[in-house]
């Protein structure tokens, strides 16, 4: 959520705080009962705690309170009353013992208009739509023979990435760029199917125009939609939607062409044919299936591209790390011959890496706002129905109660934590929620870390990283930047150069 917009909101306060103080008088004569919130910062009328979050990213902000108020606190966001949690036992109360109660999403302003009701995966309302979509993903793209049958398609862009790379040698290259770029065309084949292969650019260009849609204050005052009109974010999203669909439309249009597969009879088919399919049997709506092609655009590539980007980054500042990584993926090569699913099983340092980079940098530093669909007790405080419920991964993942040891500083990064170690991101160890927990857990675990894998494993592989002349491993740029996924702020810049014989052609 955006809050550089906090200025503007004093122009708003005038007319939203008569309405307030009515419904406070209204409850007031009605004798509502006195519930016991979870602390928080003091509330300013009308604007509630906003004054609290500005300056750095919003989960760091949020840390910093939660040091003052504890794991779960209470803000009040505007119109919206917010909790959020900090702890992995907090976590556990809310994705596992009180899934039942927590398991819904939030409504996010605007998302009706741009994510067509909403009616993607990531945002749709729990129930038997949502059920329906999230099992097609799973058949079509998530479980692990899909992901298994995606193989030819992820080594053959990261072949093309290597070729890339081995023509810039002794040049500064823009890893993001390319990271980003495989990892789109591989989600986008997988998903869409070969046919799209050069639409890539439209993809990408869709993902960036969604996420960096502002938000703005009237996504604060919900009940009060005519904000929406007045503030013009309304406009702002039926426009990006036009835009939106006539990207999407271009694809399907694309899709159709010869396309007389019938559900059932094609062993490969894509998930974007049997979402089609499932229109044309009346199961989908059109407004169903681009929302569901939306969760490719916005979901599909950005985590793992970025995780791979802040795994490349953070080795760089260590090089005896990336000396120990690109030796294991090196010595299992020899004996293997090339980097396939069996081989990267082998690759123990590696998946080390790879959890210790979500660990310290997880896509998602907050989890999708979560409701609270009944009003129920945590750690002896009042949730009343309705909440949002923000769960802070960053603060989790980073908190020195879990992740300091006698051996290692929570905020360093040192992969050797998970090498003898059974914790891992699947859901059941709540210090470790990078793919989220609960119903409404990331789906695509096995599906987003193949593609980060084989790129993390051919990079280290086939070439050795320096940084650009002047950078130090002190002076290399990490800050962040939070639209829906967090990433590095600045492209990541390195120096490439092919290692050995090892080059592939
Ligand atoms: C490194 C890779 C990834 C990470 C760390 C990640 C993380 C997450 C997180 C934290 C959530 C929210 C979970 C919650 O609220 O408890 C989520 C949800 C989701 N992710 Fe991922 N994700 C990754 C890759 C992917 C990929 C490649 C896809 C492919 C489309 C994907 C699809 C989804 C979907 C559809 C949801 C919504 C689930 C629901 O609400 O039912 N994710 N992901």
């Amino acid at each position: 959520m955006d809050f550089k917009f906090i200025n503007l909101a004093f122009f708003f306060c005038s007319i939203l705080s008569l309405i307030t103080l009515m419904k406070l008088i209204l409850r007031s004569l009605r004798g509502g009962r006195e519930q016991k919130l979870p602390p928080g910062p003091w509330k300013l009328p009308i604007m509630g705690s906003i004054h609290h979050l500005g300056g750095s990213e919003l989960h760091r902000r949020l840390r910093k309170l939660s040091e003052k108020y504890g794991p779960l606190m209470h803000l009040q966001l505007g119109g919206i009353s917010t909790v959020v949690v900090s702890s992995a036992e907090t976590a556990k109360e809310v994705l596992n013992t009180k899934d039942h109660i927590f398991g819904q999403r939030a409504h996010l302003a605007g998302s009706e208009i741009v994510f067509y009701g909403p009616s993607n995966i990531v945002l749709s309302p729990t129930g038997d739509y949502w059920k329906f979509l999230r099992k097609i993903f799973s058949q079509q793209l998530f479980n692990a023979a899909r992901v298994r049958s995606f193989q030819s398609i992820r080594e053959e862009e990261v072949s093309i990435l290597v070729n890339c790379l081995s023509a810039e040698a002794g040049s500064e290259v823009n890893l993001t760029d390319q990271i980003v770029t495989t990892a789109c065309r591989i989600a986008t084949r997988s998903a869409l199917g070969d046919k799209h292969k050069n639409q890539v650019e439209s993809i990408l260009l869709l993902c960036d125009m969604i996420l960096k849609s502002p938000h703005g204050i009237a996504d604060l005052f919900p009940c009060h939609t005519w904000l929406q009109s007045v503030t013009g974010a309304r406009r702002g999203r039926v426009e990006l939607r036009r835009k939106i669909d006539s990207i999407l439309e271009n694809i399907i249009t694309d899709h159709q062409v010869g396309d007389d597969i019938i559900a059932g009879e094609e062993e490969e088919e894509c998930l974007l044919s049997v979402l089609l399919n499932s229109k044309r049997r009346g199961d989908l709506t059109m407004d169903n299936v681009k929302a569901a092609m939306l969760d490719i655009v916005v979901e599909g590539f950005e985590a793992p591209a970025r995780s791979v980007e802040w795994a490349m980054a953070e080795m760089v500042r260590k090089p005896e790390i990336l000396r120990r990584a690109q030796e294991e993926v090196r010595q299992v090569l020899k004996t293997k011959g090339n980097i396939t699913n069996a081989t990267l099983e082998e690759l123990k340092y590696l998946k080390a890496i790879f959890k210790e980079t979500l660990r310290l940098h997880p896509p998602s530093p907050l989890l999708a706002p979560r409701e609270c669909t009944q009003t129920c007790e945590i750690n002896g405080y009042t949730i009343p129905k309705t909440t949002q419920v923000l769960i802070n991964v960053w603060a989790i993942t980073r908190d020195p109660h879990y992740w300091t040891s006698s051996l290692y500083e929570a905020e360093e990064f040192v992969p050797e934590r998970f090498m003898n170690s059974s914790i891992d991101f699947r859901g059941s160890h709540f210090e470790f929620i990078s793919f989220g927990g609960g119903k409404r857990g990331c789906p695509a675990i096995l599906f987003g870390t193949a593609i980060a894998e084989i790129l993390l494993a051919n990079l280290l592989c086939y070439f050795d990283w320096e940084l650009p002349f002047g950078v130090t491993p002190e002076t290399l740029d990490m800050a962040e930047l939070m639209d829906s996924t967090s990433k590095k702020k600045n492209n990541l810049i390195l120096v490439t150069s092919p290692h050995g014989n090892l080059i592939c052609t």
